[in-house]
């Protein structure tokens, strides 16, 4: 049996994420294919990629996809059970799914992640040949998981079940944004251009995961005067200035005013963050500049080792010393409910005087008699400083916790039997006190 290669890097998780209409699906298609194609090239050293689709509400995809949000959650039945429009349907079905995250891990770093090898039974008689070419022929991992996104971008990242699978995710792969611009659209004039970069800004800051601006559909108008807006304000200021003298022209375009030296000030501000991001221009429909793509991926991945891998160390221990406290919690409740249950049972000890308990006190048979008792126990409590019985606080707390108790086996009767029942064995629970 062939086993997986220790050797191989982990895969580096791409997120197409990107406003509805910009491509994100022709995009997957596209880089979905090309790692296709390396894999057809050399099928012993590269796998094809893995692929989700988080799209509950797509009707068709036009790439196979290995986990599809639609085989666990139909959104039309969604939107009709909790009575939903589009947008509640999406997230409520990306909130059933996140419910599963567990699982979908699970399945990502068994089909992902190098195995550790079988444990060894029998060995069995092999050739020599047959040795070499389980040693020298590792199963190839794929080296990119794929994850398309729904349209409406701010359900995905955004919402609580959005931060779940991308922390999720981010915790065992590299993981890398890629956010899908339509240039034709955004560079047809400066304001959408910078609503498009501020959108960009705050999914960066939201997620706080590496990111590549794609620049996609560039066989209709090609990135450059976008890349040069970014990386030279002065050509930004024109661009707004020419706008500006088109709209006093009465031609409309971009914005004059305040909001001409917002987006002015915009452009300065913003410097900073797109030396940050790396940018690439690519044809979804024709495959041009998908090799230029995978290079920035894999400079994010080098960033993200870097930059992103201690942080996430620093959260996932946060995160284990989380569960490690509710574990003892829980193993201090199950030690005092198994002591609850040992008194049931008479073993405890106030299980009278043949359980070993306290032994029970004798009743006084004259008033001289009682009076006798009450003197000695006024002694007994100024030797002991006048300090609370100790067992009266045990016994208040014990008596809590057998409330606590009675109200679990309530509980889980209710849920058993229907409401009927939960009265039936209240009232059984009365009767055996009493
Ligand atoms: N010319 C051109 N058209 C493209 C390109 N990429 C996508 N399109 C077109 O853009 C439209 C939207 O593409 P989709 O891939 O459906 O976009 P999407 O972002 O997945 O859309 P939603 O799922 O609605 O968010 C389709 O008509 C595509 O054919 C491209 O590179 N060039």
């Amino acid at each position: 049996m062939a086993t997986t290669n220790p050797a191989q890097k982990p895969p580096v998780a791409v997120i197409c994420v990107g406003m509805a209409g910009s491509g994100k699906t022709t995009f997957m298609q596209r880089i979905n294919a090309h790692l296709h194609e390396k894999h057809q090239q050399s099928p012993t050293t590269t796998a094809p990629p893995y692929v989700l689709n988080l799209d509950p509400a797509v009707r068709s995809v036009p790439f196979d996809s290995n986990i599809d949000i639609r085989d666990s959650v139909n959104y039309k039945e969604v939107m009709k059970q909790y009575n939903l429009g589009p947008n509640g349907g999406i997230l409520t079905s990306l909130n059933l799914f996140s419910t599963k995250i567990d699982q979908v891990m699970g399945i990502l770093e068994k089909r992902c992640l190098p195995q550790p090898p079988p444990p060894q039974t029998q060995p069995e008689a092999t050739t020599p040949q047959q040795q070499q070419h389980q040693t020298t022929l590792p199963k190839p991992l794929p080296t990119h998981i794929l994850l398309d996104t729904p349209g409406q971008i701010e359900v995905f990242v955004w919402s609580a079940s959005g931060s779940i699978l991308l922390s999720a995710l981010a915790s065992s792969f590299p993981t890398v944004l890629a956010y899908i611009i339509d240039t034709p659209r955004t560079t047809a004039n400066t304001s959408t251009f910078m609503s498009n970069m501020l959108y960009a800004i705050s999914i960066l800051y939201k997620t706080r995961l590496p990111m590549i601006l794609v620049f996609n559909k560039t066989d209709v108008k090609g990135e450059e005067e976008a890349v040069e807006w970014m990386r030279d304000f002065e050509a930004f200021q024109a661009a707004l200035r020419k706008e500006e003298e088109d709209a006093m022209g009465g031609e409309g375009g971009g914005g004059g005013g305040y909001m001409g030296s917002l987006l002015n000030s915009m452009s300065l501000v913003l410097e900073e963050f797109y030396n940050a991001l790396s940018v690439v221009g690519v044809s979804a429909m024709n495959g041009e500049g998908v090799g230029e793509f995978f290079e920035a991926v894999e400079g994010k991945r080098a960033e993200f080792e870097r930059e992103y891998g201690p942080e996430l160390e620093r959260r996932r221990g946060e995160a284990e010393r989380q569960k490690e406290e509710v574990r003892e919690l829980e193993a201090r409740r199950m030690m005092r409910d198994m002591r609850v249950s040992s008194k049931a049972k008479g073993t405890g000890k106030y299980a009278g005087a043949g359980g070993g308990g306290r032994p029970k006190r004798e009743e006084p048979e004259t008033v001289s008699d009682a009076e006798a008792m009450s003197e000695e126990e006024e002694e007994q409590g100024e030797e002991e400083g006048g300090l609370e019985d100790p067992d009266e606080e045990e016994m208040d707390e014990d008596a809590m916790f057998e409330e606590g108790l009675k109200a679990r086996y309530e509980a889980a009767l209710r849920e058993q039997q229907g409401p009927a029942a939960s009265v039936k064995s209240a009232e059984y629970i009365r009767k055996s006190q009493g």
